[in-house]
């Protein structure tokens, strides 16, 4: 299986994020992409590739202007107000605020953010757009043939909507892959999100299309992050109505009740008659995870992988959470490789 991964995501290193009540260091740190890529290269899993250059285009397809725009000015804008500190909102746009977009860098940071826990900094731009570079490359390959491509992303990005960033995510690179996909011919096509946290921003950028089914399985919204989207009675809307699945599973829920709402969520992917999976991979699932409450064990990531195979579809994988950082490269590898032993 071919990798996708450019070094650029080092440039994304915040400095610290607000967890319950206090400043801690990131959890989303560079070493999550270094532990994933080695156990990439000791598996012998395939090629490692750098991405092409994509451009603004393929992001502007799932992404606001404005957003972007914001994106690419934050850090020098920030700077210019004499500040060296990672850009991090200070209030949000809460309910009966006026939805107008500030002009200011600093009002606009809280228009655009979902949470305090993303910081924008120098390298934010370069390093997310190099995260989606990765995802459209791999999507690309699918296009050109292959069967299955695993997109080493970083930042991830299933949390980030078409105008927000949040939980770590700056572009939405499975959503943006989806897209690349569905514009290159693929007409139908499925996103799995198996991330500990819902993936608000993927269902968010589909809720209303019935060309990308959406699936996730998660802790569920009642008392995981990020709290406001991921419950099951969320199905879709207008076009899009039957075409959104959560399963949000209680913190603590044991593997086989993991592995059944995985089954329900295959079960709906060939209902759908899929051409293409796009696999959101985190792997925050982990028993070991520091921030997350399920319990699957490294064993049980290379089953996820087989499982997935069954599906006989093109597969990208896109990298997504997973903050136990000795065992995320293991248990990120025997998806990958699960997955090839059964394609
Ligand atoms: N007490 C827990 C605080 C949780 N704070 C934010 C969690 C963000 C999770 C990000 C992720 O793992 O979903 C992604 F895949 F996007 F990286
Ligand atoms: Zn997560």
């Amino acid at each position: 299986m071919l990798t996708l991964y450019s070094d650029s995501h080092r440039l994304q290193h915040g400095r610290s994020e607000l967890i319950d009540g206090t400043l801690k260091p990131c959890f989303e740190t560079p070493s999550r992409a270094d532990m994933v890529l080695a156990a990439v290269r000791e598996r012998d899993l395939g090629d490692v590739i750098h991405p092409r250059r994509h451009g603004l285009a393929p992001i502007l397809r799932v992404h606001d202007e404005g957003y972007v725009r914001f994106l690419e000015t934050a850090w020098q804008r920030w700077t210019a107000l004499g500040r060296d500190c990672d850009a991090l909102p200070k209030m949000w746009q809460i309910r009966r605020l006026r939805e107008t977009v500030p002009e200011q860098v600093e009002g606009q940071l809280c228009y655009y953010s979902m949470d305090c826990g993303t910081p924008i900094t120098a390298g934010t731009w370069q390093a997310a757009t190099a995260a989606a570079d990765a995802a459209l490359t791999g999507a690309e390959r699918l296009i050109g043939g292959e069967r299955a491509v695993f997109a080493l992303t970083r930042p991830p990005g299933h949390h980030a909507a078409s105008d927000y960033c949040g939980g770590y995510c700056f572009f939405n690179n499975a959503a943006i892959a989806a897209q690349a996909l569905r514009d290159h011919g693929m007409r139908r096509v499925a996103v799995l999100d198996v991330d500990y946290h819902h993936g608000n921003g993927t269902q968010d950028i589909f809720y209303r299309r019935s060309d990308v089914l959406f699936l996730s399985i998660h802790g569920d919204p009642r008392t995981e992050y990020p709290f406001f989207l991921g419950h099951a009675d969320e199905k879709g809307e207008d076009e899009g109505l039957g075409y959104n699945f959560n399963f949000p599973l209680a913190a603590g829920s044991c593997v086989s009740t993991w592995f059944f709402a995985l089954d329900c969520a295959l079960e709906q992917i060939a209902r759908f008659g899929a051409d293409a999976l796009v696999v959101s991979l985190g792997v925050d699932t982990f028993r070991g995870d520091p921030i997350s409450r399920f319990q699957l064990e490294t064993p049980d990531f290379t089953t996820l992988g087989a499982r997935l195979a069954g599906l006989k579809l093109p597969t990208l994988f896109c990298l997504e959470g997973g903050y136990a950082v000795g065992p995320i490269g293991d248990n990120v590898a025997n998806v990958l490789c699960g997955f090839e032993a059964r394609a």
